[in-house]
Order: structure tokens, then C-alpha cells, then sequence
């Protein structure tokens, strides 16, 4: 289990072990430091045979280069970190160059230390372009300026220097320097993966990487997989400063932190661990006559809509749910017999023949909403499936309650309805991709989105009172992104409040898929780094996401289990199969992913 801490756990974290007086935050600090340095070195070792200290001056006289860093650091813990690095960089016959604040009146103490430390040994430069620009042509950069405590848009000079860094000063871009980032790359929200003050949907620049190695300290955290983090970031290094003791336990030292945020699949922490990803499990299927593994019911849309719907059911049926039955509109059903061989279909003729079907609670999950239309009728084919599907323990289904998959077109016709979340409970999963869920949920996306920019003035609009109210718009907008604040509302917090308010289980969609409990449980499944799969931006992929989805609920997993592993197996098929993807592969190579997940 890979768990991703806020800021503030983290700080909590720290605070518990350093109340149990078994490690001092200066150890922390060092044990950050280096942590880091070993992290650069693994990552260039033309850089640790360059440096090795022994060889420092006598590697000089031979005529060798010594190598050169510089070293960002800011005015909180985060620069104390950087002047670590600083002076074991030094210790190991490195030329380094320091940037820092001059107002050294607020510093915590570790850091003021540290500081101090460095002083003995080196000089400090001021921290903006000035400086940089008298230390340039480094082998290194190490960005320590903010880490977990950012709590407003950096200004000024410090904005200028980090705008500068992340490439849309000019050269850097181009060249990427060996930049490293000390926890996360400074201006990105720790907790969101936001860049504070930044208009969406740009990241710091539009030259991303930033980074080309983040090095961040016992556990990652939510914002190097959500929003702009993983951009970024470049290569994501987790180091171990010793935590883990108090990790799972409260501020007071007793009992578990609650509710958790899980990365998924799980990363290797320590760098003693091999770097593979342990794998989520899927039940096997080992005995027992098809109805033992699930019945799943996809409805269809109409006449020349099916299509969606058939790609749910095919994904459903291939990822092992013994019976998969396509309900169709009569006038759709001919559309769908044509294409169909081992899925079953049943013809409907009105919603009370649909309510007839399921009746047969043998039908342990529906799914709806790919290509069902958002007419009348698909509104009452909804209401019959949703007055159809008691919670558990309410008799259907082997005691477990009927199971739904809502996507799509079900999730808008949900938004139309009076009281959208009425019926719905745990035994739903929701899948909007992210209009769908503004759609239903319009203030929590709205407050993710942050501030909106304002639309642009076309040349008519340039006289009289169209263009006062154009600039105040603007200005507004400025303003707004200037006041945001650290930690940012995240996609987690988000996904949080959704499935909080609606009571299902909320699945949102994108590069960073989040899947939340009402109880406050949450998962992140993130394709970025070595796991990105962009090839799964193809119209269907998400039908054949709510399939993969019920056939795993047909297999008996909980309905957030299934979300888990539906979204993280139809990653792995996109991988599996690479570029050129087209919605209708991802069932057809989901067996050969499964049969590897089987092999040992
Ligand atoms: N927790 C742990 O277990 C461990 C943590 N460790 C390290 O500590 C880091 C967290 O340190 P941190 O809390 O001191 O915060 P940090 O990121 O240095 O920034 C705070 C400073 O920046 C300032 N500031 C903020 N925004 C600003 C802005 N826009 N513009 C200007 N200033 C701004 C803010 O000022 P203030 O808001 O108070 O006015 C304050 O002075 C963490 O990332 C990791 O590297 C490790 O050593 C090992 C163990
Ligand atoms: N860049 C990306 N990397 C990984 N997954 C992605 C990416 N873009 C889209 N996806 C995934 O592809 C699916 C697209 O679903 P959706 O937006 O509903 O499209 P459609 O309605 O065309 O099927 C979602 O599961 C989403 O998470
Ligand atoms: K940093």
C-alpha cells in the first residue's frame, strides 16, 4: 500500500515523532538532505564519479572539472533541506553556489541552522535572477525555494526567479538543465497538483518538465499524481527519512489516521525496494456455473447508438462475469443482433418490460448511460433500473444487493432530475469524466476549477461600457488568481465532497483518476510517469471503462474495489497494447494482461 500524505499529515507526522524525543527535526533534515544527494547520484552516476570526495582537489590538480552546483533555497524548512545538500555537495569537492533570503528573521530553526552551517563553508547570493545569472552553467540545479508550506502565489523577484527556472525565462527550455526538485518543484500545491496563481489550464510554463528529478521524503504526496504535478515533477524518487513508525497513528500517538488516501497501484518506498509495482488482485475464478460469476445487464441506446453500449458489455463479458445480456429498444435490437455472438440480448418494448427483467435478481449489476440518450424514455428506462436496484441486504442478489454502473448519458439525466441523488447509495458507481461531473455537481467543480478566465474581447466589443465591463472582468480574474491559497482544493477533496453528497461511490476520470467513498476513503490511479497510457484519449474507452467496471462487480469485488481495478486494468490494457488503440482493443487484449497477472 503506497498512502499519499497531505502537508499537513506530514507536518503531523513529524511532529508525532519528534514529540516521542526518538529523532530530532535536525535529523530529519539530514536524513532529507541526503536522501536527495543519494537520489541525484543513482540518477546521473557520471555525477557521483565526478564527485567522489576523495578525488576532489587531487581530481583538480590532475586538470580534472570540478563539478558545479546551485543550490535555491528558501526561507522555511524547505531550504533547510537545500543547505544540506549544499554542504554534502561540498563535502564532496563540488563547487556550490547558494542562493537564499537575506531576511533570515522568520527562518524555523533546523533550517536557521543549517544555514548557519553553510555559512562556515560558503557564501550566500542573493535568491533572484541577479544571483543565478553570477552562478550560471552549473552541471546542477537544486530547487529548494518551497516544499509542502507553500501558502500563497509566489511574487516579485521569487516569482520572476521561478518562472525563469521553469523555462519561460528563454534557454532553459531548451537546454533542461539537471534540475532537481527538493520535495516538489516550487510553486506546485503539495496537496493538488495545482500551481498557485497560475491561469488554468497552463501549468508554471508551458515547458514542462520543470523538474528532471523530484525527490520527496517518506511517502509521495497527492500532487505529484493530480492536475500539473506529474508535468512537472520528471522522474518521481520516494526516500525514506524514517517515518513509518509514526505514520499510522494520530497526532496524540494513538489509533489509525483516518480517512486514507491510497495510491494505486502501490510505489516502492525505500530505495532498497525493487522498483515495481505490486499489483491489485482480482478474484480468480475457480469453480462454480456461470451465474456464480455474474450476471451483468447493459442497456443499449437506440437505433444507431448502440455501439457504446456494446463495447461496455464486451469489456464486461471479457473480464469474466459469467453472463453478459445487452437490453435493447426493439427498433435497436436487429443493430445489435447483427453484432453480437456470446453476449445475450433481450428486446424491450417500453420501461415495464425492462422492470420485468429485472426481476430476475439473478442480475447482479447494471450499467447504464453509454449511448442511452437523454430523452423521456431513457429517463424512465433510469428510474426503473434505479427502483429496481435495493441496497444490500434488501434481498436481491445473493443478499448483496443489486450493483449499477452509471455513466454517460445516465449521469447527465441524473444532473435533470429534481433530487439527482435520490436512490443512490454504495452499491452505485459513478464514472463522470469531468463534464459530466460539472454537470452534477456544479459548485464542487466550479471551486476545483478555480477562478475562470474571462472571455476574450473581440475587436466590437472594444468601445463604451462592453469593454469597462471587459477589463473589470479581467482585473477580477487576476485578482482571484493572485488570492488563491495553499493547500489548494484538490481533485481528491473534490471527488471527497461528490461522493459524500450523492452517497455512491464517484469515480472522475483523466490521466489522474480519483475514486472516492462517501466515507471519505479515496484512491488515486494515476497513468503518469513510467505508467502513462495517453493512447486511452479515444472515443469508447470510457464505455469500455463502465464494462470493465461491472464485469469486476459480477466477480463479486465491492463496487469501489471494482472502480479500483476496473480503472487500473484498463490502464494496463492501453499500455499493454501502445500507440494506435482504438476503444474496441481494450477488450480484446484484456486477456492476455489478465493471464500475466496470473503468472507468478
Ligand atoms: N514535514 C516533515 O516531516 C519534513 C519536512 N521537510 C522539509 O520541510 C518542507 C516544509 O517546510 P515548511 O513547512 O517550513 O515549508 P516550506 O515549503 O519550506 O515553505 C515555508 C516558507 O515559505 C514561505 N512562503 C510560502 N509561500 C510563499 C510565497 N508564495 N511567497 C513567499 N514566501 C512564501 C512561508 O512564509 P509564511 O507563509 O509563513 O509567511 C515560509 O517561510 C518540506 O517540503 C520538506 O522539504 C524535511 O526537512 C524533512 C521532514
Ligand atoms: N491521457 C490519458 N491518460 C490516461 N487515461 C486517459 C487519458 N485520457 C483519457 N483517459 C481515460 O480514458 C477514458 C475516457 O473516457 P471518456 O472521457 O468517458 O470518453 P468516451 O466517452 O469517449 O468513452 C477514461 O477512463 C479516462 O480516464
Ligand atoms: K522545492
Amino acid at each position: 500500500m503506497t498512502e499519499l500524505l497531505t502537508a499537513a499529515q506530514m507536518r503531523e507526522i513529524e511532529q508525532a515523532a519528534m514529540a516521542s524525543g526518538e529523532v530530532t527535526g535536525l535529523e530529519l533534515m539530514e536524513r532529507a538532505g541526503r536522501g536527495v544527494v543519494d537520489a541525484i547520484f543513482e540518477e546521473w552516476s557520471d555525477l557521483a564519479q565526478a564527485s567522489l570526495s576523495d578525488r576532489g582537489p587531487a581530481h583538480q590538480q590532475e586538470g580534472g572539472r570540478v563539478p558545479k552546483a546551485v543550490v535555491l533555497c528558501g526561507p522555511g524548512n524547505n531550504g533547510g533541506d537545500g543547505f544540506v545538500v549544499a554542504r554534502l555537495l561540498k563535502e564532496r569537492g563540488w563547487e556550490v553556489h547558494v542562493l537564499a533570503p537575506e531576511n533570515t528573521t522568520k527562518m524555523p530553526p533546523d533550517a536557521a541552522t543549517n544555514r548557519s552551517r553553510w555559512k562556515e563553508v560558503g557564501d550566500i547570493l542573493p535568491l533572484n535572477r541577479d544571483g543565478l545569472r553570477s552562478a550560471r552553467d552549473a552541471d546542477l540545479y537544486v530547487d529548494a525555494v518551497f516544499g509542502t508550506g507553500l501558502t500563497r502565489p509566489p511574487e516579485g523577484e521569487l516569482a520572476e526567479l521561478l518562472s525563469y527556472l521553469a523555462g519561460s525565462g528563454g534557454d532553459h527550455g531548451y537546454f533542461q538543465p539537471r534540475m532537481v526538485a527538493v520535495d516538489v518543484p516550487s510553486g506546485l500545491c503539495s496537496d493538488s497538483g495545482k500551481v498557485l496563481g497560475c491561469p488554468e489550464p497552463e501549468p508554471f510554463s508551458s515547458l514542462a518538465p520543470y523538474a528532471r528529478l523530484t525527490v520527496t521524503f517518506e511517502t509521495p504526496k497527492p500532487g505529484h499524481f493530480l492536475a500539473h504535478g506529474p508535468e512537472l515533477c520528471g522522474q518521481l524518487v520516494v526516500r525514506d527519512i524514517g517515518l513509518t513508525k509514526w505514520r499510522s497513528v494520530n497526532a496524540d500517538g494513538r489509533g489509525l489516521r483516518l480517512p486514507r488516501l491510497q495510491l494505486v497501484p502501490p510505489m516502492p518506498n525505500g530505495p532498497d525496494e525493487p522498483h515495481v509495482h505490486s499489483r491489485p488482485t482480482l478474484r480468480p475464478k475457480i469453480r462454480g456455473h456461470k451465474f456464480d460469476h455474474g450476471h451483468v445487464l447493459v442497456l443499449t441506446g437506440d437505433r444507431w447508438a448502440t455501439g457504446a453500449a456494446r463495447l461496455a458489455a464486451r469489456g464486461a463479458l471479457r473480464m469474466g462475469a459469467g453472463l453478459v445480456t445487452l437490453s435493447a429498444p426493439r427498433d435497436a435490437a436487429p443493430e445489435v443482433a447483427a453484432q453480437i455472438t456470446a453476449l445475450i440480448l433481450r428486446v424491450e418494448d417500453n420501461a415495464d418490460q425492462l422492470a420485468e427483467t429485472l426481476e430476475d435478481d439473478r442480475i447482479g449489476v447494471v450499467c447504464l448511460g453509454p449511448g442511452l440518450g437523454l430523452h423521456a424514455r431513457a429517463q424512465e428506462r433510469l428510474d426503473a433500473v434505479l427502483a429496481a436496484a435495493p441496497p444490500p441486504g434488501k434481498g436481491t442478489y445473493l443478499g448483496r444487493g443489486r450493483r449499477l454502473v452509471l455513466d454517460a448519458d445516465a449521469l447527465t439525466l441524473l444532473s435533470r432530475r429534481e433530487n439527482p441523488f435520490q436512490g443512490l447509495g454504495k452499491h452505485v458507481v459513478l464514472t463522470p469524466h469531468s463534464g459530466e461531473f460539472a454537470r452534477l455537481f456544479p459548485d464542487i467543480s466550479a471551486r476545483l476549477a478555480g477562478p475562470q478566465r474571462p472571455k476574450l474581447l473581440s475587436t466590437k466589443d472594444f468601445t463604451g461600457e462592453a469593454l469597462q465591463e471587459g477589463l473589470a472582468a479581467a482585473m477580477a480574474y487576476r485578482e482571484a488568481l493572485s488570492a488563491e491559497r495553499g493547500p489548494a482544493y484538490s481533485k481528491v477533496d473534490a471527488v471527497r465532497d461528490a461522493a459524500k453528497r450523492s452517497g455512491a461511490v464517484v469515480l472522475l476520470k483523466g490521466a489522474d483518476t480519483v475514486v472516492a467513498l462517501p466515507d471519505g476513503r479515496a484512491w488515486v490511479h494515476a497513468a503518469v510517469y513510467d505508467r502513462s497510457a495517453p493512447w486511452l484519449a479515444t472515443a469508447g474507452a470510457g464505455d469500455v471503462l463502465a464494462g470493465f467496471i461491472s464485469g469486476v462487480m459480477a466477480r463479486g469485488h465491492m463496487p469501489h474495489e471494482a472502480a479500483i481495478l476496473g480503472a487500473w486494468l484498463h490502464v494496463e490494457c492501453a499500455r499493454s497494447f501502445g500507440p494506435g488503440l482504438i476503444a474496441e482493443d481494450l477488450p480484446e487484449v484484456l486477456p492476455s494482461v489478465l493471464k500475466a497477472l496470473l503468472q507468478p
